[in-house]
């Protein structure tokens, strides 16, 4: 068991090493939210989120049982100022000054189903959230997690462009699960230390539309064309991987509240001016023909300041991209439409 001594030591360890580099000082105040609190990524994410000591005030809102994670959290002794909201009466309360807002809520999947298969009730509840998020803080950063990323995202922009809120550069759907993914499994394989591994992961996030580029992956490694297919399926089903073993308990938790806390970590360094930061996310590009594609982004002060172009592709890589357009396409479509109803 861990002493208190030793996670006191660890969460100052970390707070060293994540102040290093920030252009300003003292670290300004950022509030950040997290809608779906409560849920398996929510709480976990709300605890990381914790510990992060570029949050000031951490904000934490769910239909239920919100209070009782926010007490428990809250008794962390880090930065920021913990608050519980509970029930739609107090979602623009929750929102209210918010920097960033990370959107885990939703239902998860059972074996058997495909992340569409979550459309029907996770589009009303992303819906809903981002009205509010246009209302009560229209120019924070989104960090959309909440099931199929590849059309909820596409709804929370039509929502933000009927509000007349819409900026394209502060909606991201996180796909760093992904990333996460593909470096951890690359690393197994590649026998390269996994903390030096980085791989792109472009394309959107379900089956066949989750395309992590190996050939682009360094540390190089030699590995033939079999192994980077292998690698690639089993990126591609790493989420079904994970819903099959909790055999109807729910999908990621963990490793996605992890993967939330990375790229909302991004977000706060470059909000708070640190340079060249980059992260793969899905958001609305020109990259290829599709409206949002997931690639390399460069966040900035405002957001993206640039979405970056997928580089030289292998041929595998080229087949995997013309394959996974039509499904991304009408996932897209789906979204828009649904908005638009
Ligand atoms: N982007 C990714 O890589 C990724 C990874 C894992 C899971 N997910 C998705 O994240 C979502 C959440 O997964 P989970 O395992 O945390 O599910 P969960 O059921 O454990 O938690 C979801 C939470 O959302 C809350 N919720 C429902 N409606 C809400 C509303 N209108 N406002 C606020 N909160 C609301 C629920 O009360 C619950 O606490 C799912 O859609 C899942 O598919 C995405
Ligand atoms: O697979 C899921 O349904 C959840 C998530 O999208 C994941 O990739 O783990």
């Amino acid at each position: 068991m861990m002493k208190p001594s030793m996670l006191r030591s660890a969460v100052s360890r970390c707070s060293q090493l994540s102040r290093r580099g920030y252009a300003t000082n003292p670290v300004p105040e950022r509030k950040v939210v997290v809608l779906g609190a409560a849920g398996g990524i929510g709480q976990p994410l709300s605890l990381l989120m914790k510990l992060n000591p570029l949050v000031s005030s951490l904000s934490l809102y769910d239909i239920a049982g919100t209070p009782g994670v926010a007490a428990a959290v809250s008794h962390i002794n880090t930065r920021s100022e913990v608050v519980g909201y509970q029930g739609e009466e107090q979602l623009g309360k929750a929102l209210e000054g918010a920097d960033i807002v990370i959107i885990p809520a939703g239902v998860p999947r059972k074996p058997g189903m495909t992340r569409d298969d979550l459309f029907n009730i996770n589009a009303g509840i992303v819906k809903g959230l981002c009205s509010a998020i246009a209302k009560y803080c229209p120019h924070a950063l989104v960090n959309m997690i909440s099931n199929p990323v590849n059309s909820t995202v596409p709804i929370a922009a039509e929502v933000f462009k009927k509000a007349g809120t819409y900026d394209e550069r502060r909606l991201f759907g996180v796909t760093t699960l992904d990333v996460v993914r593909a470096k951890t499994f690359y690393a197994g394989k590649a026998k390269v230390p996994v903390a030096e591994v980085n791989v792109p992961v472009v394309g959107g996030h379900a089956g066949i539309t989750i395309l992590p580029l190996f050939s682009q992956a360094t540390p190089q490694a030699n590995l033939d064309h079999d192994l980077i297919q292998a690698l690639t399926k089993r990126t591609q089903d790493g989420g079904t991987e994970v819903v099959e073993a909790k055999a109807g308990k729910g999908s990621a938790t963990l490793s996605m509240a992890y993967a939330g806390a990375i790229f909302a970590d991004a977000c706060l360094k470059s909000l708070n001016g640190v340079p060249d930061v980059v992260e793969c996310s899905y958001v609305q590009s020109s990259v290829t023909d599709l409206p949002f594609f997931a690639s390399k982004v460069r966040l900035g002060k405002n957001g993206w300041d640039e979405v970056l172009g997928l580089g030289t592709l292998s041929d595998f890589g080229n087949q995997g991209l013309e394959n996974l357009k039509g499904e991304l396409q009408s996932s897209i479509e789906k979204g828009i439409k649904f908005a638009n109803q």
